[in-house]
C-alpha cells in the first residue's frame, strides 16, 4: 500500500517529503528528471507535435522545465526555451537540467505567446508567495486572451500553492502536471478551477515520507471510511437500523425538513420521524406514505421529545424557522448527547451568540454551514478576515467548537475537532440548487443513526451526496439528488466491496 495516497500536502511539506527522498538515495536530479519526464509524457500523450514555448524560471520548477524540453525536442517536437534567469545564474538541480538542454535559449522578454501552439509554464511551483512581476506579470496577462494550450508545471505561475489564491495574474491554463501529492491549489477555490485538469504523477518519493512530511489534510475518497449500513444485517429490524428524527418548520415550511428526511430513510436509517407542530402534520403526512409524522409539545425540553422517540441521530435546521426556540431546542437536543446534525437555521439562528452554541455541541455534532452561515458563527474565520486556506479555517472552526465541521463549497472542507481535515471535490457544480444541502443533512443524519462516528459519516455522506450530484443531468434539482442516491450509494459502496476484495486475494495490491 502507498504511503499515505490520498494526502494533501503544503509546499513546504512537499518539500520536506523531497529531502526524505534524497535522504533514502534518491538524488534530487533524478527526482527532476522524472518531474519532467512524467509532465512530458503527459502532454504527449494529449497532444500531438506543435510548436511549443517552455518559459523556465529560476529555481527547480524551471529545472522541471528544461527536462520537459529535452524530452519534447527528442520527440520531433519544435521547442523553443524562454528563460527568466541567466542560465549561469542558475544553481543546483535545476541549473544540471539546464546544462542537459543545449539548445538556443531566449530572454523570457522574447517571448510571444502567439507564436506558439501549447506553451509549458515552468516560471514558480507551489512555493510561490508573492505576486508575479515583470516579464512573467505580462505573459501571464497574455495568456489570458491566448488561444493555444496551456500546461502548468505544479502549479499555474500567480497561484499560490498554499493558499489556493490567486496573487495579481495567473496563467490561464488548460492542464496542470503536479508530482507526488495534491497540493491545497489544486483542490481549494479558487485554485482548482484555474489548474485546468490535474494529473498527479509520481516521481520516485519512496514510501515513509509521512514520518518526514506533515499532510495538511486527506482528498476525501470511499478508501478512508464505508458506506454506514451497505451491508444489512440478515436479522436486521427497522428499530436496529437507526431511528432519525427531522425537527420541521411550521405549516408551508416543511419542505426542506422532508428533503432531510427522505434522505436519511435512504440513507439507511431504519425509522424516521419529522417532528413538527400539530398545524404541519397532515402536511407531512400528506407528502410520503413512508413518512412518519410526529407532532411535539411546544414547550417540552426537545432533549425529552428526542428521548420519548429514542432518537439514535437527529436532524435540526433545515426550514425549522430562526427564533428563540429553535435556539433553546437545540441547546437541549445538545443536552441528550446524542449525534446531532445542526444544519440552516439551526446555525444562523446562533449569529448573536455563538459562544452559547459551542458551549452547548459536543463531539458528535456535526455542523454543516455553507459560506454565509459559517461568516454568522465565525465572524474572524471569514476568507477575507482570515489569512489562511479553507482547510486552515476549517479546522480551526472545528477546534473553536468542538464538533465536526462541514464547510460546504465546491471544496467541501470536513474538520474534525482534533485537526483531521478532508477535502472532498467529487462533487458537481449541479448540486448548487436549492435543498440540495438539506438533502446532505439528511444523509449525515443516517449514517450517524446507525453508529459511524461523526467525521466518518461527514465524509461518507458529503462524497456520497456528490456522486449522487454527478448523475445529475441538466435541469437537477434537489429531488433528483434524492432519486439519484440510491444508485450512488449502491456505486460507492460496490466499488468499496469490490476494492475490498481484490486486497484479500492480493495483500500488496494498492
Ligand atoms: N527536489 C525538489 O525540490 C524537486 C522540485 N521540483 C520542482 O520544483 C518546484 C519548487 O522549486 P523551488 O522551491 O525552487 O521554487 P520555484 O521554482 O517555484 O521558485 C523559485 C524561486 O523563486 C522565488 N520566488 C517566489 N515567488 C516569486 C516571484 N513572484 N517572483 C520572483 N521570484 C519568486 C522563490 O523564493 C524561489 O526561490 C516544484 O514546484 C517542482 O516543479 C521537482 O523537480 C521535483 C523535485
Ligand atoms: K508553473
Amino acid at each position: 500500500m502507498s504511503d499515505q495516497p490520498h494526502a494533501i500536502l503544503t509546499a513546504s511539506a512537499m518539500g520536506e517529503a523531497d529531502s526524505f527522498a534524497v535522504s533514502q538515495g534518491v538524488s534530487g536530479q533524478v527526482l527532476m528528471r522524472n518531474a519532467g519526464e512524467a509532465a512530458a509524457r503527459t502532454i504527449l500523450r494529449n497532444w500531438a507535435p506543435r510548436e511549443a514555448a517552455v518559459l523556465c524560471g529560476p529555481g527547480n520548477n524551471g529545472g522541471d522545465g528544461w527536462i520537459i524540453a529535452q524530452r519534447l525536442r527528442d520527440e520531433g517536437w519544435p521547442v523553443r526555451v524562454f528563460t527568466l534567469a541567466q542560465v549561469s545564474g542558475l544553481s543546483g538541480d535545476a541549473a544540471w537540467a539546464a546544462a542537459g538542454w543545449g539548445g538556443p535559449v531566449h530572454p523570457l522578454g522574447d517571448c510571444r505567446l502567439s507564436d506558439h501552439a501549447l506553451i509549458v509554464d515552468a516560471l514558480f511551483g507551489a512555493g510561490l508567495n508573492r505576486p508575479l512581476e515583470g516579464e512573467a506579470a505580462r505573459l501571464a496577462q497574455d495568456s489570458q486572451g491566448y488561444d493555444g494550450v496551456c500546461v502548468a508545471v505544479d502549479t499555474p505561475s500567480g497561484l499560490s500553492g498554499d493558499r489556493a489564491a490567486v496573487q495579481g495574474v495567473v496563467f490561464r491554463t488548460d492542464l496542470t502536471v503536479t508530482f507526488h501529492r495534491y497540493k491545497p491549489a489544486h483542490l481549494l477555490s479558487p485554485g482548482r478551477a484555474l489548474c485546468g485538469q490535474v494529473v498527479l504523477c509520481g516521481i520516485g518519493i519512496p514510501d515513509g515520507w509521512s514520518k518526514q512530511a506533515t499532510p495538511c489534510a486527506t482528498l476525501n475518497h470511499p478508501d478512508l471510511w464505508r458506506v454506514p449500513g451497505a451491508r444489512i444485517d440478515p436479522d436486521a429490524h427497522k428499530h436496529s437500523r437507526g431511528r432519525l428524527c427531522v425537527l420541521a418548520g411550521g405549516r408551508g415550511a416543511t419542505g426542506a425538513a422532508r428533503l432531510a428526511a427522505r434522505a436519511g430513510q435512504i440513507g439507511g436509517a431504519g425509522f424516521v420521524t419529522v417532528l413538527s407542530g400539530q398545524g404541519a402534520l397532515n402536511e407531512i403526512a400528506s407528502s410520503s406514505e413512508s413518512l412518519v409524522a410526529r407532532q411535539y409539545e411546544a414547550d417540552a425540553p426537545f432533549g425529552d421529545v428526542l428521548e420519548d422517540h429514542r432518537a439514535s441521530a437527529a436532524v435540526m435546521g433545515p426550514g425549522a424557522g430562526i427564533g428563540p426556540r429553535l435556539k433553546a431546542q437545540v441547546r437541549s437536543a445538545c443536552g441528550l448527547k446524542i449525534p446531532l446534525v445542526l444544519d440552516a437555521d439551526a446555525l444562523s439562528v446562533f449569529e448573536d451568540a455563538p459562544d452559547a452554541l459551542f458551549e452547548s455541541l459536543h463531539a458528535d455534532c456535526v455542523l454543516t454551514p455553507h459560506g454565509g452561515e459559517f461568516a454568522r458563527l465565525f465572524p474572524d474565520l471569514t476568507e477575507t478576515a482570515h489569512a489562511g486556506n479553507k482547510i486552515e479555517r476549517t479546522r480551526e472552526a472545528a477546534r473553536r467548537c468542538g464538533a465536526v465541521v462541514v464547510f460546504k463549497g465546491a471544496d467541501t472542507v470536513i474538520a474534525a475537532p482534533d485537526g483531521e481535515a478532508w477535502v472532498n471535490v467529487h462533487a458537481s457544480a449541479r448540486l448548487a440548487t436549492a435543498g440540495t444541502g438539506d438533502v446532505l443533512a439528511g444523509l449525515i443524519g443516517a449514517f450517524l443513526a446507525q453508529g459511524a462516528p461523526a467525521h466518518e459519516a461527514a465524509c461518507a455522506a458529503v462524497y456520497v451526496h456528490g456522486d449522487a450530484g454527478r448523475r445529475l443531468g441538466p435541469g437537477g434539482t434537489a429531488d433528483t439528488v434524492l432519486a439519484q442516491l440510491p444508485q450512488a450509494l449502491d456505486a460507492v459502496s460496490q466499488a468499496q466491496f469490490r476494492k475490498a476484495a481484490v486486497q484479500r486475494l492480493n495483500p500488496h495490491m494498492v
